[in-house]
Order: C-alpha cells, then structure tokens, then sequence
C-alpha cells in the first residue's frame, strides 16, 4: 500500500475548526498522514481572535527540518504566513521541495480579526503566490492580490486569470464563500476555467471553511490526482462539511470535517 502524507505550515486554532487543526483533520478524512509546522499560536474562538504569538523563525526551521528529513511530504499547504520574514524563509525551502504547493493567502479571519498587517499582504504577492501550484484566496483575498474590485463571476474568472499569468501561480481558485447570492467558486487551470457550483446553505457556522477546502484540495493533489480532480474533490468535501454542520460554539461555528461521511445516513440533515 503507497501511504500519501501533506504538510501544513499554518498557525493555529484551539477550537480546531480552522488553521493547523482543521487542516489535519481533512487530512485524515482523506486517508492522507498529515503533518504540521506551527507558524504562530493564536488564542482564538468561534467569536474572533483574542491573542497572535509568531513562532521565531529558528524554531519554524527546526520543525520544518525534523519533519521534512525524516517523512516527505507529498504535498504541502501554507495557510497563515502572516510576516515578510516568513514568507521569504519558506521560499527557498518550497522551492527545493518540488511537490505540490497550495498557498491559501489567509489575510483575515471571518470574524473580521485580521491575521496579517498590509505590507504582508504585499509580500505575499511577490514570495509565496508565484510558487504555488494552486492558490486559493477568498473574494477579498482576490481583491488584495490583483488589486481589483471583484463582485461578479467574470471578475472572479479575471482575477483567477491574473494571478496565473501576472502573479505566476500555476492555477487559481477564486472561493465565492463572500457572496450571499450562490456558492460558485472559479477554477483557472491549464488555460481552461471551470464554474464549481454548489447550493448555498444558510448557516452563521462557517469558520475555517477556506482552510478545510485548502486542505482538502492539497490532500487530493499528495494522492497524485490532477489540479481539476483534486478541486472538484475539494468542493464536495467542503460542502459537505458545511452542510452537516453541527452547530458548535457560541458565535460562528467550524465545520463538521466528517460530514461527507454522514451522506444518505437516516436521521441526519
Ligand atoms: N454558505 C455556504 N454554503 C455553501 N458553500 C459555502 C458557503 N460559504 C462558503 N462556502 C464554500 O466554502 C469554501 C470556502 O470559501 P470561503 O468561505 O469564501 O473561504 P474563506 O474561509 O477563506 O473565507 C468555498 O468552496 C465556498 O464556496
Ligand atoms: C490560524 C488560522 N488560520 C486561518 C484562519 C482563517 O481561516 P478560514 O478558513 O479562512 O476561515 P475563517 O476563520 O476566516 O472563517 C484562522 N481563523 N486561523
């Protein structure tokens, strides 16, 4: 049996609902090992952030190091990267990697809290995206990197097109969780874009959806599968996790990581 392992370099939720928890628990659902570097601990809930603590840079190295010399990824994702030294460290060693690389370009979280300052924002553009294999922003994400205003499906299709051929990513997934109207999001990959379309569920727990996508994308491309499959299997596993959602917390909730595994079982919704 060939095992698949994938790397998260992320910061952290206590709650477990986004950041390095959440990326581990997609891992597993998807019969990935999965495998983590701390960037920085965040004391944070389902109502918003209430403390940020960056690990210094020796001690991301030393993990990115032990686990890296003893088990391979083959696949990784970065998700909260929040200063430039960061991001310029990680460059040089995700270059001499050479697998599959999702960069999730977290800025803020859904609670509003931001998780990055502005001149991060802008390394962001010019160390971690060109890297990538796949980058998946949000619609403000979009909107910071390409510097454009995105409200519909074609400026979501323009700016998946811009951060391929003039920020240098390989693909792009512009997630459309900021609408209220649908829940599109745009793939551009190959030259070729694609529309994933899912109902919209009306739920207040929407915390971590990005990473748990992100997560789940990068655990489809360490089993080998292609940029398209490995996002197509993505947006169902997100959207099954939101719609078994399970109502935790006092403000807005996480996701349920095993929901796709509740499908078509009596008694649940
Ligand atoms: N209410 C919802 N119903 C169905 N899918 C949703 C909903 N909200 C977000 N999604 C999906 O969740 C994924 C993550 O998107 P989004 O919430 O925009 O990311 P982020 O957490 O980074 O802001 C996307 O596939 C998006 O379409
Ligand atoms: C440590 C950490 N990383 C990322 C996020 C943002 O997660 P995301 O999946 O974009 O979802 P929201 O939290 O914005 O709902 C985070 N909160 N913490």
């Amino acid at each position: 049996m060939s095992i698949h392992t994938a790397l998260t370099i992320a910061g952290t939720d206590p709650t477990g609902g986004a950041g390095i928890q959440a990326d581990l628990k997609t891992f597993q659902e998807r019969e990935v090992f999965g495998m983590s570097v701390i960037t920085t601990v965040l004391a944070q809930n389902t109502t918003g952030v209430q403390m940020i603590n960056h690990m210094p840079l020796e001690l991301i190295e030393k993990q990115l190091d032990s686990v890296i010399t003893d088990i391979p990824p083959s696949a990784v994702k970065t998700g909260m990267i929040a200063t430039p030294e960061m991001m310029e460290f990680l460059v040089d060693y995700l270059k001499n990697l050479q697998v599959p690389y999702i960069c999730d370009p977290v800025m803020i979280a859904k609670s509003g809290d931001p998780l990055m300052d502005a001149q991060s924002r802008q390394s962001l553009r010019q160390t971690l995206v060109p890297l990538a294999t796949i980058v998946t922003p949000n619609i403000p994400e979009a909107s910071e990197l390409t510097e454009m205003n995105i409200e519909t499906i074609d400026d979501m299709e323009r700016a998946a097109k811009m951060i391929v051929h003039e920020l240098g990513a390989q693909a792009a997934v512009i997630k459309g969780g900021y609408r209220t109207d649908h829940s599109t999001d745009v793939l551009y990959a190959n030259g070729i874009i694609t529309r994933l379309h899912a109902d919209r569920t009306n739920t207040k727990h929407l915390h971590g959806t990005g990473c748990t996508f992100s997560a789940a994308i990068t655990a489809e491309l360490a089993k080998g599968h292609s940029i398209e499959s490995a996002v197509a299997t993505g947006k169902a596993f997100i959207t099954d996790s939101i719609t078994h959602t399970l109502e935790l917390g006092t403000g807005n909730g996480p996701t349920n990581h095993w929901g796709f595994r509740l499908k078509g079982l009596p008694g649940q919704t």
